[in-house]
């Protein structure tokens, strides 16, 4: 037992050291007021196994709910009965610690209000001896509830604030104004690479140069900082521990001391790699063209606005040029699309290798190609670069085992010049490509005001076009086949269109043009319905084996119901099917073999004639050629035209008369202009001809006649 436990209790104490100021008043008085008016329970109690309460003052009643007459010498209640059972063990023993030590104690436990409440109480004492020099306990206990369950409410809000921070899968950080982490969670520590937290916060010490991939960037991060105390979204691509690198998204924001000092930032990471990468792929597919990897049109227009934006801010030119691919719808056709997007991949492979890094080659659908040729000195070095493409385009190609030559006819603006626009410039650009087709395959042209009033009367003839076809404004004509006796056997039909607006047009102008806006259709159906009925008439004028030929287009060879779409035509007209040949070219057989089988063989069934027009002019396979339905090969006019000149033209003619009868094909040598090339066709086993040596084309009107005449 020390100094304190042997000295008297509180009560005497009190009294003897304050005697001589007390003196004049009444301090017994004044100490019961004190006492009795305190918050909280001044006692004095037995050590003994009820904590026998010798006193307590009146704070007993709102503490515990029991008066002190009630408590004192356990008179209704003993202070232990009051102390929570779960607590009492540890009480008592805190008890005998201060009686083997100091004396004096803090206890801090449970008691059961009367109410059945239960309350926190501190408990500060110190063991002392009463009057007669026994060991008794003095002290005060007071509620400290209230203050117990915000501690409580506040470790645990701490304790799940530290689960989410520890715990959570986003990565979390603290970061210093300068760059340094202040506190950093599992989930960032595992996203960088490192072990833990610690790990992560020594290892990381310099934010701004050892987590950044572009240099720079901690410092837009600090700018928005300071200019919004917050970032949102803010994508970089950061160094990982072990070098690698990976897309992140942060989102933070500046924490200000009550002064408004920014004190630190704090925010979180998501590692956005797969979703970066997502979204680039996605923007690549958006910008740029699958089968070449060429940038497309919607890139187009970017990377034009960027080069003419530098152009005019050094005050220099640049150009785009339109490239169109010549012959390839002959290639596609022929050899099929297998082929034809192989050729236009090596088509880009060459133009790319014709230009610098810095120039643009972009695909703009089908066959058709832009350049954008920024920052070239003058028109010397944009023709050097014009011809260098034409060379490399030219070079053979082999698909398929097969060799291939093209060419491309290129069109060209310069801007500022011409226009700033991607629309006006490719509209100019595209005017000057088709001049260039116009004179003749394997050129190029630049654009000139001229070739601009050319595209706009293009446009004018389109929509005379169309209204034409919708009112059958067209007319069909008819030329003679006749055969090796001299006679006519059979006609061509052909259309022509006598405009109000333009004369009268060559289908060589106006049947590409309905191919290419999807008129051809319309178009042949006109022609068929016409040439049958007038099969039919010449038929019932007795011409029973005259035969009628229809060109088929390309669009309409694709068509699913073909066949029945003929046979519906011949019976609205009374024509026998035998009346009836289809010319079609080999280009349209070999596109889709195994579709062009199927189309031909019911045409076939339906007793329809097949035949190849301009054979001789595309890339037709031979061993395919023998497998299809067909009937007569024409003898294209180019081949006849030198048939009787001494030149190649005689070779090949007899070349292909002898491939049709080794296949039992008939042969009709087309284009024939002279008695010589007639003699020489004839000699060759030729079984029909036509051309101009036998008669033009002619309206339906004057046939009788001709047939009369023969
Ligand atoms: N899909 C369709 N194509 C058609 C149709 N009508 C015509 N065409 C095609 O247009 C091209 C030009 O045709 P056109 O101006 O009618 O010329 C034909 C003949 O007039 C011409 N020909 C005939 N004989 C001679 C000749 O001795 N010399 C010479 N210089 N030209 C001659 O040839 C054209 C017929 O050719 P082809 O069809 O290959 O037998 C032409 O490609 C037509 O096919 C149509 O209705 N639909």
């Amino acid at each position: 037992m020390n100094d304190q436990a042997s000295s008297p209790g509180f009560l005497p104490v009190l009294r003897k050291r304050r005697e001589s100021a007390w003196n004049r008043i009444d301090s017994e008085r004044v100490l019961q007021v004190l006492v009795h008016n305190l918050e909280g329970m001044v006692f004095r109690c037995a050590i003994d196994e009820h904590w026998t309460m010798h006193f307590v003052s009146d704070g007993s009643r709102e503490l515990t709910g029991y008066c002190p007459d009630e408590l004192e010498y356990n008179k209704v209640v003993s202070y232990e009965a009051i102390t929570h059972p779960e607590d009492r063990l540890p009480v008592r023993q805190r008890i005998v610690e201060a009686m083997n030590g100091v004396a004096r104690y803090r206890v801090q436990y449970r008691i059961v209000h009367r109410d059945g409440s239960e309350k926190w109480v501190l408990e500060r004492g110190a063991i002392v001896l009463d009057e007669e020099g026994r060991r008794v306990l003095e002290g005060f206990v007071e509620d400290i509830t209230d203050q117990v369950l915000s501690q409580r409410q506040l470790s645990d809000a701490e304790q799940r604030y530290r689960s989410i921070f520890e715990d959570s899968v986003v990565g979390m950080f603290q970061t210093s104004i300068d760059g340094r982490y202040i506190a950093a969670n599992r989930a960032l520590a595992q996203l960088y690479g490192y072990a833990g937290a610690a790990e992560l916060i020594a290892g990381l010490s310099d934010i701004a140069g050892d987590l950044y991939v572009e240099s720079g960037r901690r410092d837009e991060f600090e700018t928005l900082m300071r200019e919004h105390g917050r970032v949102s979204d803010f994508e970089s691509e950061v160094y990982r521990r072990d070098g690698s690198r990976i897309w992140i998204s942060e989102h933070a924001h500046v924490v200000r001391s009550p002064g408004g000092e920014p004190l630190y930032y704090e925010g979180t990471v998501e590692d956005i790699t797969a979703q970066y990468h997502y979204r680039q792929q996605l923007e690549y597919q958006a910008t740029h063209d699958p089968l070449t990897g060429l940038p497309n049109r919607n890139l187009l227009q970017d990377r034009l606005q960027q080069v003419v934006r530098l152009a005019s801010r050094r005050g220099t030119k640049g150009s785009l040029a339109f490239v169109d691919v010549d012959n390839f719808k002959l290639v596609n056709d022929s050899l099929g699309h297998g082929a034809g997007d192989k050729l236009l991949v090596e088509v880009a492979r060459r133009l790319k290798s014709c230009l610098r890094d810095s120039d643009t080659v972009a695909r703009y659908g089908g066959d058709e190609f832009v350049l954008i040729l920024g920052d070239y000195d003058g028109l010397a070095e944009t023709l050097h670069i014009l011809h260098r493409i034409q060379d490399a385009i030219a070079e053979p190609i082999t698909l398929d085992g097969q060799e291939v030559r093209v060419n491309c006819s290129i069109g060209v603006s310069i801007f500022p010049d011409d226009g700033v626009d991607l629309d006006v410039l490719l509209r100019h650009a595209d005017a000057a490509m088709h001049h260039a087709k116009k004179l003749g395959k394997g050129q190029f042209q630049f654009y000139t005001e001229t070739l601009n009033v050319e595209a706009r009367e293009r446009l004018a003839l389109d929509s005379a076009l169309r209204r034409a076809i919708e009112e059958e404004a067209l007319s069909v004509v008819y030329q003679p086949k006749v055969n090796a006796r001299g006679r006519a056997c059979g006609f061509e039909a052909l259309v022509r269109w006598e405009s109000a607006e333009f004369g009268s047009v060559s289908p060589v102008r106006f049947i590409p043009l309905a191919e290419e806006n999807g008129l051809i259709g319309q178009l042949t159906w006109f022609v068929l319905r016409q040439a049958c009925h007038q099969a039919a008439a010449w038929r019932a004028a007795g011409h029973p084996d005259l035969r009628i030929a229809v060109n088929i287009s390309p669009s309409l060879f694709r068509e699913k119901d073909l066949a029945a779409l003929v046979g519906a035509v011949l019976e609205e007209a009374g024509l026998p099917a035998a009346n009836l040949e289809l010319e079609i070219t080999e280009g349209m057989l070999m596109g889709d073999v195994q579709r062009s089988l199927a189309v031909l063989g019911e045409l076939k069934a339906m007793g329809v004639d097949i035949a190849v027009d301009d054979f001789g002019t595309g890339y037709s396979s031979l061993a395919y050629l023998k497998r299809f339905p067909i009937d007569i090969l024409k003898v294209d006019r180019s081949f006849v035209l030198e048939c009787d000149s001494g030149n190649g033209g005689l070779a090949i003619t007899r070349a292909i008369v002898s491939l049709a009868h080794s296949l039992n094909l008939r042969v009709v040598a087309e284009g024939v202009e002279q008695q010589t090339q007639l003699a020489v066709l004839n000699a060759l086993g030729c079984e029909e001809f036509q051309g101009y040596y036998f008669a033009r084309p002619m309206p339906a009107g004057q046939v009788a006649a001709y047939l009369a005449g023969r």
